[in-house]
């Protein structure tokens, strides 16, 4: 679903018409099944956005209906139709004005749920014991209404908040009492209690703005205009809010939240009295879900009223066993015996369970915040309107609020575990991932590797004879079993390093013979694919190098297939029962060493700038540092010339006096130079006696291999950029007959030289090779 919104609400109060209310309604109506929809999609990037549409609608409705004084006039018409109401209808409209099903946001939804929409627009009826204002309640038997709501059960509301007086009250509810003999609700005890029906003149002036609100306005003492048992009941610490905070924190008990029009919270989140919904947040991601209903009792109304802070306790702490009486009312202290409907999420729950999602309260507060006796006139159906909206969306709202963020949590959860790269981490933002070091890359760079190959064993032969309808003696007819897989080592160049390889490989068996001369079916080959270079050894002997892309090696065959009872039909026997099993597939341990492919090597000593001149002759970037054994794996960099001619040359790790010794990092990289055709002596013409180094380093090659040093090789002198190499260097070409090349890789000091002198040796290569090497691709070293 893709719908398109205004990005941005007009805020001038002078455009707003009927039209633009009924349009938004409409909208928000459409952006709430947007939003579920993306919902149940997982979209929620589209969620977040629709719910910050919502929320801005929202916010805009708030504000209009609570400043534009003509709001009544400019909302659709209150529907008319189904004004009749059964028996329960007063009740019902009561409960619907309290905590009825959000479907108000439509005029024609307001008949069934909003009772108090139809009263507000009926006729005066001067025998209605609602009074004056109360009078448009249309009911056909007011009078026996009204009596039984003067003696309700729950649900039948008292409106105790919109008397005057507190005398009233309990006048009324002493009537009631004596007359129906029976204890009265809690909604009459509540409503009658002197403390609570102290509420100010705000609380009244709401209250009779409200549907059935109405009903009290003109008739004070009347108890039958409860709007619902909490709403008195909160509205004692802010009696201008009683009918809407009451309304609200029935929603915020659903999450065992209380949270009341009190003022430190209405001055906390409104500070200007009015304000915005910016506050929605807090309500509900740190006080409505998590917070249990005492704890959060506790907390809204500590500073407040405390004369309702103890009557709180002691009502919840009321076992409901005591009759009301009206000592009870006068003594302020009939609560504890008057638990029904006052619980968390009692009475009310149980009636509208649907749509009692715990929201709302902050609107509650909101409303609470704003009483004043001006508004009334004007506010009251647009503020039930627009509360049903506000109670519907809030309840998509908070419910999409919570998933996400529970989706948050596992996203995060899933972001600290991964284990990609530290570039695909950059991309996403993640600045903690940084790139792998060299030492962590060199733990993914495996250059040696022992592996057990297993073949596969071929499938048994089956041993059946043919059976058929009047063919008694059908003869045999066991297949043969198939034969098992074998295991092949590849040469594969996107293949880079032997570390993919695994332990042990395992072939796959060939299946078995099956009856009417069915042959089992052969083991699949395995393949097992290493990096060009790859010298498969085999105790120590040398069985294969694999060079080529796409070279193989054959390591272990499968076992064949085992005989069926048909292969065995002589005419001796005609009935064999001989079958034979599978054999075994070889078993082979090798060791498979990489030796980096490369026509020269850089051989130094650590920290000689064998790295720094290979990233000055190729695009490769080994890692450079001021400290010995930066580089702890072979970089191999292309040199490319202008006859397309790429001579491969490879960065090897430190060596040190001692190599052969296993001192540094002893031989393990040696195998490495083992395969360069010519070789590149770097050394620091910086150091002391940089000569002493190229006999070192020629000593350590010898050790590794007899001969390695008398390949076809130039020595580099590096670092000629700093001053005490030129003396250096001068001692050194009287002592070096071979040719030496000054250069500096950080300047790039006579690199030209270096790259001609690197083209000769590969020339020369290519000679000495003969027309063996003739056949090289000029791109990688052909051992063929
Ligand atoms: N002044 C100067 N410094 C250089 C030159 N070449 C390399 N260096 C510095 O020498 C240090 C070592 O350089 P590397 O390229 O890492 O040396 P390496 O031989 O690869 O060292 P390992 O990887 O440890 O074996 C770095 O600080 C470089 O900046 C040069 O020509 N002149
Ligand atoms: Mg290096």
């Amino acid at each position: 679903m893709s719908v398109a919104f205004p990005s941005a609400r007009p805020r001038s109060k002078g455009e707003v018409t009927q039209q633009a209310i009924q349009k938004m309604l409409d909208e928000n109506h459409h952006l709430i099944q947007c939003i579920m929809d993306y919902q149940s999609k997982g979209k929620l990037a589209e969620c977040t956005q629709y719910q910050q549409i919502l929320h801005r609608n929202l916010v805009y409705l708030a504000t209009i209906a609570d400043s534009n004084q003509n709001m009544q006039s400019l909302l659709p018409a209150p529907p008319t139709a189904n004004m009749s109401m059964g028996p329960g209808g007063i009740s019902q409209g009561g409960n619907l004005n309290d905590n009825g099903p959000p479907t108000s946001m439509m005029p024609s939804q307001m008949s069934n749920g909003a009772g108090h929409a139809h009263m507000q627009q009926q006729p005066a009826n001067p025998n209605s014991s609602f009074g004056s204002s109360a009078s448009g309640y249309s009911h056909p038997t007011p009078l026996s209404q009204g009596s039984t709501l003067q003696g309700p059960g729950p649900g039948h509301g008292s409106s105790s908040s919109s008397a005057p007086s507190s005398s009233s009250y309990s006048h009324s509810n002493l009537n009631m009492q004596s007359h129906r003999g029976e204890p009265v609700s809690m909604m009459h005890q509540q409503s009658a209690t002197p403390h609570y029906s102290s509420a100010q003149a705000g609380g009244q002036h709401y209250q009779g703005q409200s549907a059935m609100g109405m009903m009290g306005q003109g008739a004070p003492g009347n108890t039958m205009m409860s709007q619902r048992p909490m709403g008195s009941y909160r509205s004692s610490q802010q009696g201008s809010a009683q009918q809407y905070t009451g309304q609200d924190e029935f929603y915020g008990e659903q999450y065992g939240h209380t949270q009341s029009s009190s003022e430190p919270i209405n001055q906390q989140y409104y500070p200007d009295g009015h304000g915005e919904y910016s506050y929605q947040p807090p309500p509900y991601g740190d006080q409505g879900y998590d917070r249990p209903f005492e704890e959060s009792s506790q907390h809204y109304y500590e500073g407040g009223n405390s004369q309702y802070g103890q009557q709180q306790a002691q009502y919840q702490q009321g076992s409901g066993q005591q009759p009301f009486s009206q000592q009870q009312y006068s003594s302020q202290q009939g609560y504890g015996g008057q638990p029904q409907g006052y619980a968390p999420g009692q009475a009310a729950s149980s009636q509208y369970s649907q749509f009692q999602q715990g929201q709302g309260q902050q609107y509650g507060s909101y409303r609470s915040s704003q009483g004043g006796p001006g508004a009334q006139p004007q506010r009251s159906y647009a503020y039930e309107q627009v509360k049903s909206s506000l109670r519907l969306h809030s309840d998509v709202y908070s419910r999409h609020i919570f998933r996400r963020e529970v989706t948050r949590n596992k996203l995060s959860l899933a972001r600290n575990v991964t284990t990609s790269s530290g570039l695909c981490a950059k991309l996403r933002g993640n600045s903690k991932k940084t790139d792998l070091s060299e030492k962590k890359l060199t733990r993914c760079f495996v250059d040696h590797r022992r592996v057990k190959l297993v073949a596969g064993s071929g499938g048994k032969g089956a041993n059946s004879f043919h059976s058929e309808p009047r063919k008694e003696w059908g003869g045999p007819d066991g297949g043969n079993g198939g034969d098992g897989g074998s295991i092949i080592i590849k040469a594969n160049r996107l293949v880079k390093s032997l570390a993919q390889v695994a332990p042990v490989y395992k072939g796959e068996d060939g299946h078995s013979g099956g009856s009417k001369n069915c042959y089992g079916r052969n083991g699949n080959t395995t393949y097992v694919h290493v990096p060009l270079g790859t010298v498969v050894k085999e105790q120590g002997n040398t069985v294969m190098d694999l060079s080529q892309h796409g070279q193989e090696f054959t390591a272990v065959f499968g076992g064949s297939g085992g005989k069926g009872n048909r292969f065995f039909l002589t005419n001796e026997n005609r009935a064999p029962i001989t079958s034979t099993p599978g054999a075994q597939g070889q078993e082979r341990i090798l060791h498979l060493e990489l030796r980096t492919m490369a026509h020269a090597g850089l051989v130094g000593f650590p920290n000689a700038g064998k790295s720094s001149l290979l990233r000055a002759i190729s695009n490769a970037r080994p890692a450079v540092a001021a400290y010995p054994f930066t580089t702890l794996k072979p970089h191999v960099g292309i040199v490319d010339y202008r006859d397309h001619v790429q001579v491969a040359v490879a960065d090897i790790p430190g060596i040190v006096r001692g190599a052969h010794l296993n001192r540094g990092l002893g031989l393990s990289f040696l195998r490495h130079i083992e395969r360069c055709r010519f070789l590149l002596f770097v050394l620091d013409m910086s150091a002391q006696d940089p000569w002493t180094h190229l006999q070192h380093l020629q000593y350590e090659l010898d050790h590794y291999e007899p001969g390695l040093s008398q390949r076809p090789q130039a020595i580099i002198a590096n670092k000629m950029d700093l001053p005490e190499a030129r003396s250096n260097l001068e001692a050194l070409r009287s002592l070096v007959t071979k040719t030496i090349i000054p250069v500096s890789a950080i300047t790039g000091q006579n690199m030209e030289e270096l790259v001609l002198h690197l083209r000769e040796l590969y020339d020369g290569y290519l000679q000495e090779d003969g027309a063996k090497a003739g056949k090289a691709t000029g791109k990688y070293p052909n051992y063929e």
